[in-house]
């Protein structure tokens, strides 16, 4: 019998593949830091029993459509909003994410970067190496306080949930908005569930954690700045397209808000061109929310035993239901 074809359309670490390399037939897009193109990815599909994904793989109908053979779908990433998951099952073909191994790392960076908002880190960074530091002064780079403030985090999910941990170690207060209430995580760590607009007017930061989806698409809009507080820090580790960057670029401009810390953009990669990036009170990162080398590792890890248990006719660890 010939060997499953496994279509992996980033270049990973030999070691992680290695042990599939005998059971299956596998075939590699040759670049790390270069996403497939669509024409590859287009083709390795008629004859792909499986592929490995990445967030920046969009695998819509007509790709679908060309994967006969195809039996699932493996992102390396919770989020999946990459992947038309409707049509997929429509079709048969399994989709699973890699949750809970990078919940943590991923709101580890969410406090980093709402403690570097706060604190102006990375502006007081690059004051220093610019060589413009002259003197200790009273207001110089003086920031907003994180600990005792009141966080909101929209979407109490699995890293919503993590931050929050993190918050209360430094005695904030934390408010959630969720699809659905949680009684279990109010108790677990003392959160409070408000209505969004309530969350918005409380908040002295407002943390994004939700996924994208067609509800959560612009949650982030002119009308949602203008409820929250002057001085409030708006952090977004979700998927930029919960946000209308235009009208935040306004908010920060205006002073609507006071800052903002964003790890994701609509479009990304972004350049250095980008409206929000001429913003002195914006802290930008490159999508870095589970960035370690442990948590990149076990999400491969996690992806392809997803593609193991389903090409031996098993059900997936983590399906997207
Ligand atoms: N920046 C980065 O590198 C990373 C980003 N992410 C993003 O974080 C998202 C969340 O991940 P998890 O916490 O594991 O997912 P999760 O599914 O455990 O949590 C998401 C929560 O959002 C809630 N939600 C959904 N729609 C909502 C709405 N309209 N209003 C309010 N709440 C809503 C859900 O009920 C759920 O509780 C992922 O979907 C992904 O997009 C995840 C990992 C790393
Ligand atoms: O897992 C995700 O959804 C990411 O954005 C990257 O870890």
């Amino acid at each position: 019998m010939s060997r499953p074809r496994v279509y992996m359309a980033r270049k990973i670490p030999e070691k992680i593949w290695m042990p599939y390399k005998d059971q299956w037939d596998i075939q590699m897009w040759p670049y790390e830091d270069l996403p497939v193109s669509r024409t590859e990815l287009f083709q390795q599909l008629k004859q792909a029993d499986a592929i490995f994904t990445t967030l920046t793989d969009v695998v819509d109908q007509e790709l679908m459509d060309n994967g006969k053979h195809l039996k699932i779908i493996a992102n390396m990433a919770v989020g999946y909003d990459n992947i038309d998951v409707e049509y997929a099952h429509k079709k048969g073909i399994i989709v699973t994410n890699t949750p809970d191994v990078l919940t943590e790392s991923t709101a580890d960076l969410t406090f980093a970067l709402l403690l570097a908002a706060a604190r102006r880190l990375v502006e007081a960074n690059q004051y220093i190496r610019e060589d413009k530091w002259t003197t200790w002064s009273p207001l110089f780079m003086a920031g907003t306080d994180v600990h005792h403030k009141t966080i909101g985090i929209v979407g109490m999910g699995r890293i919503g949930e993590a931050v929050a941990h993190r918050a209360k170690g430094f005695h904030m207060n934390v408010l959630y908005h969720n699809r659905r209430r949680r009684p279990d995580a109010e108790k677990r760590i003392g959160a409070t569930y408000v209505p969004f607009e309530d969350l918005l007017e409380q908040s002295d930061f407002v943390v994004c954690m939700t996924p994208l989806t067609r509800e959560t698409e612009g949650l982030f809009d002119r009308k949602a700045f203008q409820k929250m507080k002057h001085t409030a820090i708006f952090i977004n580790t979700s998927r930029g397209g919960t946000v209308n960057e235009q009208d935040l670029y306004e908010a920060l401009k205006e002073g609507k808000i006071l800052a903002a810390g964003l790890d994701v953009f609509q479009h990304e990669p972004i350049g250095k061109d980008h409206p929000l990036l001429q913003l002195d009170n914006v802290t930008a990162l490159p999508h870095i929310g589970s960035a370690t080398k442990d948590t990149r590792y076990q999400m491969m890890k996690l992806a392809l035993e997803n593609i193991e248990l389903v090409l031996n006719g098993k059900k997936p660890k983590t399906p997207v239901t």
